[in-house]
């Protein structure tokens, strides 16, 4: 296990960011950390960078309790950047990866490669105020991937990036991942989420509400309503299936009340010929939205 979080509790004054926190990060995977404002996500990316301490709980690294040598194996993307404006890029990128370790001929090796790889390179001697947002969110991510450690937490990763931009950086992740790095990845993007996560665990009002694999998450929200298509009519659809017709096409939807997908879709047949028969499976924004609404409610 990369990072386990055994009962992990954390409070500002009277007011609680986690309660009871227990969370598994296996190796090797994109982990999502979901959850809507003020859920407790950066005060949990907070504590494992050891900028904060927990009140009660551990975290475990490499089944190690967290330690300060840990943070050279830590790769950290922070929400609010810190880049320093009067700093060229390169100067800037050798004194992370400086920072992080690297010898002087390593991590100008890795500068440049990795300048080259996200096009920067002709921007090195420029200063980071003078960069466009975007390119600055380039600088940061390369300075904190530069030292390849083998856990990246990222949050927000892709904010203040154009969507083709965006989807260089989506790549990059994944070929980190490839190459067999641990992520974090803290977003409110649901669709990169889908995209990218293997694991996630969504976090609401301090609590994990709910964990696992996006399909365990999606598995646990089935509505188990279908989407259904017919063309060429036999009998008349009844009336409570509310159905609409379009250029000879009757779609509707159906819940399966009891009755296995292959018994509705037997009983249907009896109607007419079906062009589409297909499971309505929630959105992780579906559930997501609708996990804190019912919090908020309950
Ligand atoms: N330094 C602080 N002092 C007091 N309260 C804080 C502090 N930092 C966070 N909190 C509170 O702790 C709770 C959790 O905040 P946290 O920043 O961890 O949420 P988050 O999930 O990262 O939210 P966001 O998505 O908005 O970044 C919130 O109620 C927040 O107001």
């Amino acid at each position: 296990m990369m990072l386990k979080a055994k009962n992990l509790n954390k409070s500002y004054g009277t007011n609680k960011a986690l309660t009871d926190l227990n969370l598994e990060v296996p190796k090797g995977i994109i982990f999502g950390l979901l959850g809507p404002n003020g859920a407790g996500k950066s005060t949990f990316i907070r504590i494992i960078n050891q900028i904060i301490d927990a009140d009660s709980g551990d975290i475990l690294i490499n089944g190690e309790k967290l330690h300060p040598k840990h943070i050279s194996q830590i790769g950290y993307l922070p929400e609010e950047r810190g880049l320093y404006k009067k700093m060229k890029v390169w100067d800037q990128m050798m004194y992370f990866a400086r920072l992080k370790g690297l010898g002087h001929q390593e991590a100008k090796s890795r500068i440049h490669t990795w300048l080259s790889k996200l096009e920067m390179l002709d921007w090195r001697e420029k200063k980071i105020e003078d960069l466009s947002k975007g390119m600055a969110q380039k600088v940061q991510f390369i300075s904190t991937i530069i030292h390849n450690p083998p856990l990246l937490i990222l949050d927000e990763p892709f904010s203040g990036f154009d969507p083709v931009n965006a989807e260089i950086i989506k790549d990059e992740i994944l070929q980190l991942k490839k190459e067999g790095t641990t992520v974090i990845l803290s977003t409110h993007r649901m669709e990169s989420v889908e995209l990218l996560c293997d694991q996630v665990a969504m976090i609401n009002r301090s609590y994990k509400i709910l964990d696992g694999t996006i399909r365990e998450v999606k598995n646990s929200f089935r509505p188990e309503v279908y989407q259904i298509a017919l063309n060429q009519l036999k009998k008349e659809i009844p009336a409570e299936w509310s159905s609409s017709e379009e250029e000879g096409i009757w779609t509707f939807t159906l819940s399966l009340s009891g009755k296995s997908p292959n018994e509705l879709l037997g009983e249907l047949m009896g109607y007419g010929e079906v062009v589409s028969f297909r499971e309505l499976v929630p959105s992780m924004e579906e559930i997501f939205i609708h996990q804190v609404k019912s919090m908020q409610h309950g």
